[in-house]
Order: structure tokens, then sequence, then C-alpha cells
């Protein structure tokens, strides 16, 4: 395995005493570079995540972060911050107590207040971790996992429930990282934020990939889809497509192309595209074939 990759998983596999979570998954995310592990629920991505983390023995395969075993903490923990779908903070320290402490026990330094502005919690530095609303708490563990500015940051569904405004500046601190060179492995049920953000993209359904690659290669895989309706006594249109409740439905790998024709021929026929749609594949598209749905 090559040392330049931020991450290195070789066939891993996690049980759950006799339940399968994780198959033979492998895969690389490289230093600087934004992925995505997309999948159903239940996949097995939190299993692989936590792995990852250090915070759970594989039953079998390899795993390498920044160059290390994820078992060896001393090396790894100031260099990754990790926001896991369960924070495990003691309820009784205040929001900027709790902060320090993960930066005491990671080796990071920098700036608590710093970190508790970008993450929307100044006003709640004195709070205690008991009081905290769910959206808060959340907000808490991405200011514990940025804190130090790490070289790899791990996100599991960072913003579930968040509410719009929180999201942006998570966002916005996320990107600033990123600019910075950090390694970003995000997790989400959002598809758009992994499509707006990821290089690339693996996608998980039952406990291993069915799919990776960048967003263009993913919704390449599968046709675009032009739809219309067609008004009474108009001729047939120009290519083959699949009537669904008198709408046409053409599905085609050449969107520009097939749009022009088609829109070449309404126009010379005199005849109306009624509810003209046509749009590239989306990543829930590709989301929906591997599950079947
Ligand atoms: N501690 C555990 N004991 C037994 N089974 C578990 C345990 N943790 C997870 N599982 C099971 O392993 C499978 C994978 O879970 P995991 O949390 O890794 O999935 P996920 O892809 O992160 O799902 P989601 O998108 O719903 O968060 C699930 O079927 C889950 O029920």
């Amino acid at each position: 395995m090559s040392t330049a990759a931020a991450i290195e998983v070789e066939k891993l596999n996690v049980r759950y005493g006799d339940f399968h979570a994780v198959k033979d998954l492998s895969f690389q995310v490289r230093r600087g570079e934004f992925y995505a592990l997309l999948g159903t629920n239940g996949a097995g991505k939190t299993s692989a995540l936590e792995v990852v983390a250090g915070h759970r023995p594989a039953a079998s395969g390899t795993v390498r972060v920044l160059g290390r075993s994820p078992q060896d903490r001393g090396a790894v923990r100031p260099r990754m911050g990790i926001m896991l779908q369960e924070s495990g903070f003691s309820p009784d320290l205040t929001v900027k107590e709790s902060v320090r402490l993960i930066g005491t026990l990671t080796r990071r330094h920098d700036d608590a207040d710093r970190v508790l502005g970008v993450a929307g919690l100044s006003r709640r530095a004195g709070t205690k971790v008991s009081q905290l609303s769910g959206g808060e708490k959340r907000r808490l563990d991405f200011a514990t996992a940025v804190y130090g500015g790490p070289e790899l940051l791990i996100l599991d569904e960072p913003t579930t429930g968040l509410d719009v405004q929180s999201r942006d500046a998570l966002w916005t601190a996320v990107d600033r990282l990123r600019d910075e060179g950090s390694t970003i492995v995000l997790t989400t049920h959002y598809l758009e934020e992994a499509q707006q953000r990821a290089d690339r993209i693996g996608l998980m359904h039952q406990g291993t990939f069915h799919r990776e690659g960048t967003v263009v290669e993913l919704t390449q895989t599968l046709p675009s889809v032009i739809s219309f309706a067609l008004p009474a006594g108009a001729p047939e249109p120009p290519m083959a497509g699949a009537r669904v409740d008198g709408a046409f439905r053409i599905e085609t790998f050449s969107l520009q192309e097939d749009l022009y024709r088609l829109l070449g021929w309404a126009h010379d026929a005199g005849t109306d595209l009624r509810e003209l749609q046509a749009g590239p594949t989306r990543l829930d598209d590709v989301f929906r074939a591997i599950t079947g749905d």
C-alpha cells in the first residue's frame, strides 16, 4: 500500500456476533481529497468509519490512516478530527471545557474561543453539555472535530438535526479546512451535499460497495430522461420512448443531441411539447438503481 493515501482500507470486515456488517470493503482516500461514503441505512458506513477512527476493531482486513494503524492513537489522534454519530461528552462539563478536554486528549492545539465561534457556540461556552439542545450537541461534536485544524476530518452525518444556518456555517468551516489541504471523509443522507462537494463517492449497500467514482462517472452509468406530452392529433415524435399516462418518456445517453432533435422536430411540425422536462441523471437516481427501488 502507498503512504500517499490519507486512508487505505483493504478487505475490511466488521462483524457483530453472527451479523456480517461490512464485507471485504476496500477503498483509498487520497490526501487532500473530499471523499463521500454514501449508502442505505444499515449499509455499514458508520461501522467502517469506526474502524478507521480506531473506535472499533476489524474482524479482518487492513486499515491504515495517515500511514499508521488506527490503533496507534498517539500518532493518529493529533492529526485526525472525528465527528461520529454518538458523542460521549460528560454532561457536567461546560461547552468550552469539553472542547479543551478533547484538545488535551488528542494533543491538538487551538484557541477554544475561535473554534466555538466557528461552530456558532460562542454564547453557549459556559453552558453545561446536559443543557444543550440536540442541534447544539451536534455543533459541539463538530467543534471538537475541527479543533486544531486536523489534516484528516471524518464527518459521519454531520448536518443531521442542524438548522439551515448551522449547516451553512459547518460547510463554510469544512470548505476552509479543505482549502488548507485537509482530507475530508463524509457520510450523509443528504445526497446533494455530497454531489456538490465530493471529489469521489463510494456507494455502499449491505456491507459493500456497489459503485465508486466521481459524480460524473456515477451519473453517466444511467440514462438521462426527457419527458413531455403532445396535443391530440400530433404526429409521432422522432425517437422511441415509453408512453406513461399519455406522456412520453425518453431515456438517452445523448441528452443534448436528442433534445436538439426533439425541439427541431416540434418546431417543424408546429407542435407544442407540453410539460417538457429534461435533466441530467442525479445521484439520487444512481442511488435508487443500486438499491433496486
Ligand atoms: N453494536 C452493534 N451490534 C449489532 N449490530 C450492529 C451494531 N452496530 C451496527 N449494527 C448493525 O450493522 C449494520 C451496519 O450499521 P452501520 O451503523 O454501520 O450502518 P450505516 O451505513 O452507518 O447506517 P445509517 O445510514 O442508518 O446510519 C446495521 O444493520 C446495524 O443494525
